[in-house]
């Protein structure tokens, strides 16, 4: 018996056209995006992976794209379960900041222990910027726990705990699941089924909107290692723009 898990991280969002380093802004789809998140929908439906239920983050950028793409393959009617645990890396004091000009300033070798590093976070984001989360009251449970700054261990640390008991709940029930989430707690997912090392994870890098298949055996063990993109040429093209950002 296998169970069906779809990854799906957001279409483009307004901030990934301007280069910016997200995180936890809550950030819209562009209108690029939205035709994406559309697009994933339709991809599912003629595969004929339909999702029984959704797990999204807390942000607008995967609920939205939830909604569009369940919406496109004819299953808005789903039950939803949504956790900050899903959520993007929070991005510290990065968030807002452009990736090209933080590439210039810092250099490429910073640049990308940042980005992609997994045990080195930015620095943290102060509870004045502009752009941190302290006040918003999705966040407001978390009190003290609520990060601000975390590298791609702190969300393996976060997310595993959901994925083994929620998700895999759903999944060993028998459903069909759809986590639509982020580019680096999507990646902190597939390490995590994967069993990718801390070194290897950071060539590994998800596209905007192409939903992922993994069909998981009884002990959630991917049947194919990577799992397979609904439309694996697209994916192939986006993973490379994704890797080259700011350059
Ligand atoms: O800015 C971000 O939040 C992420 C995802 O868009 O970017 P990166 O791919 O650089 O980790």
């Amino acid at each position: 018996m296998t169970a069906t898990l779809i990854l799906l991280r957001h279409g483009e969002s307004t901030w990934n056209a301007l280069n910016l380093f997200t995180g936890w802004v809550d950030v819209p789809l562009s209108e690029k995006g939205t035709a994406e998140a559309a697009r994933g929908g339709q991809l599912m439906a003629e595969a004929g992976v339909l999702p029984d239920v959704v797990h999204t983050s807390l942000q607008r950028r995967a609920i939205t794209t939830a909604n569009l793409a369940l919406d496109a393959a004819d299953r808005g009617w789903i039950p939803v379960r949504r956790s900050w645990r899903l959520n993007e890396r929070h991005y510290g004091d990065l968030q807002g900041k452009d990736k090209k000009e933080t590439l210039q300033t810092y250099g490429e070798e910073q640049f990308m222990l940042w980005r992609r590093s997994y045990d080195v976070p930015p620095p943290p984001i102060s509870d004045t910027n502009t752009y941190s989360q302290a006040g918003d009251p999705r966040y407001a449970d978390l009190g003290d726990a609520a990060p601000k700054t975390e590298c791609l261990k702190d969300v393996v640390t976060r997310l595993v705990p959901y994925l083994q008991a929620d998700i895999f709940d759903d999944l060993r029930a028998g459903r069909t699941v759809l986590v639509a989430a982020h580019g680096n707690s999507l990646r902190a997912v597939v390490k995590t089924l994967d069993g990718i090392s801390d070194e290897a994870i950071a060539k590994v890098n998800i596209p905007t909107g192409i939903p992922l298949r993994y069909d998981l055996d009884a002990d959630m063990r991917p049947v194919t290692a990577g799992g397979q993109y609904l439309d694996p040429a697209a994916a192939a093209a986006a993973i490379t723009a994704v890797a080259n950002q700011g350059r």
